[in-house]
């Protein structure tokens, strides 16, 4: 059921080709504005799941189904011929992927000797920069890309009515639509999003061994580190070689910063071991300090305050409330609870302006306020 229509950029019929995660959420985000939205999945599950979501219709080929946009969301391993067969099914839409890596998709397409150049410029690459760590349609959401960039990504063959055809479904989904080439995308999405991905597994893995009991004492700074851990392995292979080039060197810097730590640690009394270490630990702090806030905003934009809540029913609900009534914005919130522990640590941000005043507030209505 369709909860709330308004009028989008797209006018019509757009066509999921693949319904998990990403392509039910596109479907669900679009079916937002009102418009027709076809689906269709190799899985009849998943396909099934779609539908009983509210995502959209089922479309069958040769069906007479007649999309102004198709969204190809599989995973990267089969993307180029889905999108090349689509091209070819329906001569008049704009077909876009929605794939993790670029540049190897487009050269198979264009390696298609069943592609002509008029049916190429139909074709446009984007990437919504937002998932989950959880894949397939019951993971779905119809907001995933509110406030997230897409990246549309056309090639030199690419017509500009494609182009805006890709930019209008990202502007319809909420999303930031910023655009960049095939090649400058896949070597950003190696440091940003692929290196994170690897660190991360590589870290969870060296706790397989991991004593229960050192385990029992894990706070955020774990729970940060290895959340996209839990990513879905088989998807996150195809990524990974499809983007293997462009992740090569900066494993290779990793691996420098490793010898130089594993050198200096073997010794870390000798002369300038710890000068290293220091300038290893604000390296870090500098590139950290570089990652944009929420929008975008400039990093570290906003103040932080703690809030201690006892772990009851109701208690962060309240919480947001006092905030609300206060007058103050919202900016960021994270939560931090350890095992075995009654209460929990509220982190909520905020313009940096407000800060003094949000203090006040909820100290006056006997919130335990960390400074
Ligand atoms: N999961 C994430 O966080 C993000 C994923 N992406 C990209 O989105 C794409 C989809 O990823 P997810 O939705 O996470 O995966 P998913 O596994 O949840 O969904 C993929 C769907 O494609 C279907 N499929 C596979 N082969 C097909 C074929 N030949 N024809 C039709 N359907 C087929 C599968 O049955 C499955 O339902 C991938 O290319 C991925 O790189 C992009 C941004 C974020
Ligand atoms: O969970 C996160 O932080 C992500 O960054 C998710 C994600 C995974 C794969 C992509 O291609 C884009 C975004």
């Amino acid at each position: 059921m369709i909860s709330e229509a308004a009028t989008g950029y797209l006018a019509g019929p757009v066509l999921v080709i693949g319904t998990g995660l990403l392509g039910a959420s596109a479907a669900l985000g679009l079916r937002r504005h009102g418009l027709d939205v076809g689906l269709r999945d190799a899985s009849p599950t998943a396909q099934r799941v779609a539908v009983d979501l509210g995502a959209g219709h089922v479309v069958a080929a040769g069906e007479g189904f007649l999309p102004e946009l198709v969204i190809v969301a599989t995973p990267p391993d089969v993307v180029a011929p889905v999108v090349s067969a689509a091209l070819r099914e329906f001569p008049d839409a704009v077909v876009i992927d929605i794939a993790s890596v670029k540049g190897s998709v487009l050269a198979a397409l264009r390696a298609d000797e069943m592609l002509d150049a008029a049916a190429l410029a139909r074709y446009v690459g984007a990437h919504p920069m937002a998932g989950r760590e959880r894949s397939g349609p019951v993971a779905a959401r119809g907001e995933l890309f509110t406030a997230a960039p897409w990246v549309v990504v056309p090639h030199e063959g690419s017509s500009a009515h494609a182009v805006k055809v890709t930019k209008a479904a990202g502007a319809d989904l909420g999303a930031s639509v910023t655009q960049m080439d095939a090649a400058a995308h896949d070597q950003a999405v190696a440091l940003i999003s692929h290196f994170p991905q690897v660190a991360s597994s590589l870290l969870a893995s060296r706790l397989l061994n991991a004593p229960a009991e050192a385990l029992a004492l894990a706070g955020n700074g774990l729970r940060d580190t290895t959340r996209i851990a839990a990513s879905d392995p088989g998807l996150w292979i195809q990524i990974l070689s499809h983007n293997a080039g462009q992740l090569l060197p900066i494993l290779q810097g990793l691996r420098g910063d490793l010898d130089r730590l594993i050198t200096t640690l073997q010794d870390p009394q000798a002369p300038g071991a710890t000068l290293d270490l220091a300038q290893l630990m604000s390296e870090g702090n500098q590139g950290q300090s570089r990652i944009p806030g929420k929008h975008g905003a400039p990093p570290q934009s906003f103040a932080t305050v703690g809030v201690i809540v006892d772990d009851r029913p109701g208690q962060i609900a309240r919480l947001l409330a006092d905030i609300g009534e206060a007058g103050i914005n919202l900016e960021d919130l994270r939560m931090e609870h350890s095992a075995g522990y009654e209460v929990g640590l509220i982190e909520v941000q905020v313009l940096p302006g407000r800060r003094d005043e949000l203090v006040a507030a909820l100290t006056a209505l006997d919130w335990k306020v960390v400074q």
